[in-house]
């Protein structure tokens, strides 16, 4: 940049500075000043520059400060009337300076317009369930149920399919063909494990104990809202979703579109409690009186449809030591249904390893969806809960209770903030990925209330330092110091694909990034073609692709670059 140059432009900020008031010139300069802006970003729009800078100009920002307090003290004065060298000095240097953010902000509009053109390509291809269109299923009698595959504290879960000569109406097909390919191939490919998902009941019906709401339709579907969460745009049939879509007693929860790693309820109905193979062993209490004399559950009740999958990823790792790679693929699945939720608003309160589903895709790699959302607060007022008296619930599992909700004291005013509530339970869960034991639970000795992150034990050297960095920058107490599930997830994506990027982050220019950014959607495009196209690994940078915002990837960067410094310095 030229010195004439670097002066103008300090003039120019100078006409900025009379814009927003800092600096009130008078006579010559007044006149020369008056009325001009300062132009940076687009030509037809005044910026300023205490707004127009992002946080990592906050250099600049900080020199625009202290040479407004010279102006303010008169030196512009001097140098817009000839000047002393000392100002000249101080402009030409704050000249420079714009030059370089102009061309940083130059080069950020062209990567961010990049970013989004990504972002549309890989959010027209829309996620779908595997779910073909039908229009039965919302009666227990359009089902064969078969064993029990789990109880819950609310509800008990069995395998369940359509009866194979259920009437295709209107030529759409039936429950049965719900992907039944892919379940059986995915089964196959499982290597050793055999995992008791039975292929020939690909779906899984949970049934809620209703113990607290009468038996009407409106107070079931009320009671449980929660659960209608993850459902589909069809889960309910039309009366059901107006009863339940009736914002008249502000229960209502929000909706979740479709993702790859969260659970998508298929159906849900109410129907009279029926009598299913060990109800009466198990439990008898929740029962009707019409099936116990002295059972306590209403008649009716709520059943969910989903898919049945093999199994939990903690009955998983009780049997399983997942190896470096699907171990890091698992995190940052777990890290994307996260970003998903926080996104639309949800936080799930309740992740553990038992409320994670898990099957194979076709190399035998886990696919984990997040379920039972029981638990989440999907209020209007977004990811903040007022607590202003201790019977308001904060969540359902103590043990994975982030230390911003748990050590909350309720009174007039108090607002729990939920938006980094679930990710540092992730944090917690991304132990027991790698085959540690979960310093929360009680036997570990940790307590999310009280834990310092010196005590947060060690990891083995295998674990990748990536890895390593994103589990202790999760599992931060302060949440301004904790990264978004996006973030994080960014911070994966980057070591897991990007490490031609993070090899030269100390100098990363924006255009390596982007060159990055355009190699990997072609990648992901070409798999998308071929046979890889539905392998865990293809949905995950497909996710990222389609998030994929230019400050959130930045974040991620200087995460990555100077993460271990600042965790070090950590008192
Ligand atoms: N779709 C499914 N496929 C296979 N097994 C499932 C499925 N859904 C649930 N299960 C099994 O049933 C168990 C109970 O399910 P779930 O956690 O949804 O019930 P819950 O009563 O709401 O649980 P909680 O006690 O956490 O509130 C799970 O831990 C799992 O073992």
């Amino acid at each position: 940049m030229s010195v004439k140059h670097a002066l103008s432009r300090g003039l120019e900020l100078g006409r900025s500075l009379v814009q927003l008031g800092l600096f009130k010139p008078a006579g010559r300069v007044a006149a020369k000043l008056r009325g001009e802006r300062l132009r940076v970003s687009r030509p037809t729009r005044t910026v300023q520059p205490q707004t127009f800078l992002p946080g990592r100009y906050r250099f600049f920002r900080l020199s625009l400060s202290g040479l407004a307090a010279q102006l303010q003290s008169g030196a512009f004065r001097r140098v817009a009337g000839g000047g002393a060298p000392r100002n000249r000095a101080v402009f030409l240097a704050f000249g420079v300076g714009l030059g370089l953010i102009e061309q940083q902000l130059e080069e950020d509009r062209t990567s961010a317009a990049l970013c989004q053109e990504i972002q549309t390509v890989f959010r027209k291809k829309k996620f779908q369930t595997p779910l073909k269109p039908f229009t039965s299923g919302y009666k227990l009698e359009d089902y064969v149920i078969g064993k029990q595959i789990g109880k819950g504290c609310n509800a008990a879960v069995y395998e369940a399919a359509a009866p194979s000569g259920a009437p295709v109406e209107n030529g759409k097909y039936s429950l049965v063909e719900l992907n039944q390919k892919e379940t059986d191939d995915d089964y196959k490919k499982a290597g050793p494990l055999r995992f008791p998902a039975t292929p020939s009941f690909p779906l899984a019906i949970k049934m809620m104990w209703n113990i607290g709401a009468d038996s009407s339709s409106d107070a079931i579907l009320r009671s449980m809202s929660m659960e209608l969460v993850p459902a589909c745009p069809q889960a309910l049939t039309k009366e059901q979703g107006e009863i339940a879509l009736d914002g008249h007693f502000g229960l209502v929860p929000k909706r979740l579109s479709a993702h790859p790693n969260v659970i998508t309820v298929y159906r849900a109905f109410t129907a009279e409690v029926p009598l299913l193979p060990g109800a009466q062993e198990e439990y008898p209490d929740v029962l009707p009186a019409r099936l116990n004399p002295q059972g306590l559950g209403s008649n009716r009740t709520m059943f969910l449809v989903i898919k049945n999958y093999p199994c939990t990823l903690r009955q998983y790792l009780e049997v399983c030591v997942p190896n470096r790679m699907q171990a890091s693929l698992m995190l940052l699945q777990l890290l994307e249904g996260v970003d998903h939720l926080c996104k639309q608003g949800i936080a799930h309160r309740d992740l553990k390893s038992d409320n994670v589903l898990l099957e194979f895709d076709r190399a035998g790699c886990p696919r984990l969806v997040i379920t039972d959302f029981g638990c989440c607060l999907a209020e209007d007022l977004g990811l903040k809960l007022p607590f202003d008296s201790r019977w308001v619930n904060r969540g359902g599992n103590t043990c994975l209770m982030a230390p911003e909700v748990a050590t909350a004291v309720p009174g007039p005013g108090v607002m729990i903030d939920y938006s980094k509530a679930d990710v540092w339970a992730v944090g917690a869960i991304a132990y027991e990925l790698f085959s540690q034991p979960n310093p929360f639970y009680s036997s570990q000795g940790l307590e999310g209330r009280t834990y310092q992150e010196e005590q947060l034990p060690p990891l083995p050297a295998a674990v990748p330092d990536a890895v390593q960095l994103v589990m202790k920058l999760l599992l931060r107490r302060n949440t301004r110091k904790r990264p978004s599930a996006r973030v994080a997830a960014n911070m994966l994506h980057i070591s897991l694909w990007g490490k031609r990027v993070l090899a030269g982050l100390t100098g990363a220019r924006m255009n390596e990034l982007t060159d990055w950014l355009l190699c990997q959607s072609a990648v992901v495009l070409l798999k998308g073609r071929g046979s890889g196209g539905s392998s865990v690994e293809a949905e995950l940078q497909r996710c990222f692709l389609a998030n994929i915002d230019l400050e959130d990837l930045h974040t991620a960067l200087s995460f990555l670059m100077y993460g271990h410094e600042q965790w070090k310095s950590l008192p």
